[in-house]
């Protein structure tokens, strides 16, 4: 049985991070009985352990939620979790697409914030209608009406009929549920007859399941059986079972227009499914595909190699786990002069990047080294060719090349004015261009337009400490503009190491390659001989530094001592060995790579 257009709701809830879309989330999972509160683990929606920790969304979800409202009537929500870090904003689109209405959670004590901002854009560029849900009014500094007018205010929305309500203690919360049935609108379309037309929303990889397909259903009925097509790709496939999350998975026989669900079959790989495919009966194929969405496209990419070479088939295998599980993360292999066997991986973010880095290493039990983050380059060689420059290593000779590419990104800042000064200062120096600067109550909004490879090292780290916190920042791609770039080089001992080279603009070389020997010279320790660190652009020596010699062999001290205590150091010592890589003569620690990518100003 299907349930009646009218009594559908399919919602996403938006919000900035923290500002408690997942403990809403919980709340109206458990109000309408999807989990008995002791079931109840905090956050159910963040499935992922990491997520749990970092208390982030990654991995867009959904669920289904039984509701029979205060006019006695069943309805059938449809919660489509969305990711809350710019990093994700792509996954934040797809789900966006696929339903009716957003609840647009704003923190009644902070207020709209960067990410407010971008994510109700999106809801709106979708057509979306709103619920204006304020959060923590529990909290002392809670001002909700104030901070209502100013949803009215900065975003232009209508405020009138917003709910006020604590996640965390439950208040208010039943009002939402009543909201959602009646501000937010059943699926616009929807034909039980008609050929099967569905979309696919999201996909992932589960050990016992296969490929678990997440689709929105549009026309028809996808059911156990059919055999049914990717129209982007021509695939077909026989669906084995159809079923949707309460969050527990729960199959059922059939979905029906405007719901969701899920489906599994013979699919072997998530790459098989592509997010915004349109999915029809193979024998009875709807007329017309939905427009389709582009695929995320890796913004970052960093080589990650085993810090022990002989750990590389392992990372192989972990590489090609997880990339069962998450289409917008790339590998290719690559081979570094210094740092042997790895990976060349592309990611959606700075964040993507940790994520997906910590996850090899306490997942797969593997130790990596990272190198530093590049984005993409576009380079116009003389031949009148293209090329995407994804590693620095691999730049051809500067003869040959008559520009460089960058990419650019639109930024939005919000932060009180105090810090201001600071802020502005920071996006200067980072070759930022000011577009506008307004006012939402006390706080001032700047939008700079900012090159990506200025943002991707440790800007939002900085953005946070000069702001203590309190500035928000959201960013999207723009365009590729060109820049006087230039590849540096880091020779420790006379040797390059490729690891360490970037791509920086000519005149924060000297600054970015000082404070690079500066770093590496604290990192690095001491060794019998002489040590020069040098940063370079083609051959030409433009910061140096040197680590002096070491005088004395570090089981010195014991000479003639506790035996066990030497042989502890000498323990301690191989433990430190097995983090380091050799250059030339000289062992360099993987922390000082971490630490020299990431640099302060
Ligand atoms: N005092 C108070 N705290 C709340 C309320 N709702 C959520 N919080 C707290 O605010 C913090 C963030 O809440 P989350 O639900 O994780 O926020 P989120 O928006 O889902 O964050 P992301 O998943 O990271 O995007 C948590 O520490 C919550 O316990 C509330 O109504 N009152």
């Amino acid at each position: 049985m299907t349930t009646p257009l009218d009594h559908i709701r399919n919602f996403s809830i938006v919000a900035h991070i923290d500002h408690g879309k997942s403990t809403l989330a919980d709340r109206l999972i458990q109000l309408t009985g999807g989990l008995e509160a002791r079931d109840m683990k905090e956050q159910v929606l963040d499935s992922m352990d990491i997520e749990r920790e970092r208390g982030i969304t990654i991995k867009a979800q959904t669920v289904r939620l039984k509701y029979r409202a205060n006019n006695g009537e069943d309805y059938i929500l449809n919660l489509i979790d969305t990711p809350g870090h710019v990093d994700f904003a792509y996954e934040v689109s797809r789900s966006l697409a696929a339903c009716e209405g957003s609840l647009l959670v704003v923190d009644a004590s902070q207020g709209v914030e960067a990410q407010t901002l971008a994510n109700v854009y999106q809801a709106i560029d979708n057509n979306h209608e709103i619920v204006v849900v304020l959060n923590k009014v529990d909290l002392p500094a809670a001002e909700p009406e104030r901070i209502r007018e100013q949803v009215e205010e900065v975003i232009g929305i209508d405020a009138s009929n917003a709910v006020m309500i604590s996640a965390k203690t439950g208040l208010g919360v039943p009002d939402v549920l009543e909201a959602i049935v009646h501000q937010l609108p059943p699926p616009r379309e929807g034909d039980i007859a008609a050929p099967l037309k569905a979309m696919l929303v999201d996909s992932w990889y589960d050990a016992y399941l296969g490929v678990i397909v997440l689709v929105r259903i549009i026309d028809g009925v996808l059911k156990k059986g059919q055999t049914i097509r990717m129209m982007g790709t021509g695939a077909k496939y026989l669906v084995e079972r159809t079923g949707v999350f309460t969050p527990a998975r729960v199959n059922v026989d059939e979905l029906g227009p405007g719901e969701f669900g899920f489906f599994t079959g013979s699919i072997k790989e998530v790459a098989d499914t592509r997010v915004g495919d349109t999915i029809t009966e193979d024998r009875r194929q709807t007329a017309k595909a939905l427009p389709g969405f582009k695929p995320a496209q890796p913004v970052v990419f960093c080589g990650l190699f085993p810090v022990d070479a002989a750990d590389f088939e392992d990372l192989r295998a972990a590489v090609g786990k997880l990339r069962l599980n998450d289409a917008s993360f790339s590998y290719e292999m690559e081979t570094s002069a210094a740092l042997g066997f790895g990976y060349r991986c592309g990611f959606l973010g700075l964040l993507h990047l940790e994520i997906i880095q910590e996850r090899l290493e306490r997942e797969f039990n593997l130790d990596l080294i990272a190198t530093a983050p590049s984005v993409v380059y576009r380079l116009l060689l003389n031949d009148g060719t293209v090329k995407e420059l994804h590693n620095p290593a691999d730049m051809p000779d500067v003869v040959k090349i008559s520009a460089i590419e960058e990419p650019w990104i639109r930024a939005t800042i919000l932060t009180p004015d105090d810090y201001l000064g600071g802020i502005l200062k920071l996006c200067q120096d980072r070759r930022g261009i000011q577009a506008d600067l307004s006012y939402v109550g006390k706080r001032a909004m700047l939008t700079y337009d900012l090159p990506l490879n200025e943002v991707v090292f440790d800007f939002y780290d900085r953005l946070k400490s000069i702001s203590k916190g309190y500035a928000s920042f959201d960013y999207h791609l723009t365009d590729y503009r060109e820049g006087d770039l230039v590849k540096m080089s880091i020779l420790v001992n006379e040797e390059p190491v490729d690891a360490l080279s970037m791509l920086v603009h000519r005149t924060a070389a000297e600054k970015r390659g000082r404070a690079m020997c500066e770093k590496l010279k604290e990192l690095i320790p001491h060794h019998l001989f002489k040590i020069p660190i040098q940063a370079a652009i083609g051959g030409k020596v433009i910061a140096r530094e040197t680590i002096s010699a070491l005088r004395k062999d570090v089981t010195a001290k014991c000479y003639g001592g506790d035996v066990t205590r030497k042989r502890k150091l000498l323990d301690k010592q191989k433990e430190g060995k097995k983090r380091m890589r050799q250059f030339g003569k000289v062992d360099i620690p993987q922390e000082a790579f971490i630490q020299a990518l990431k640099m302060g100003d």
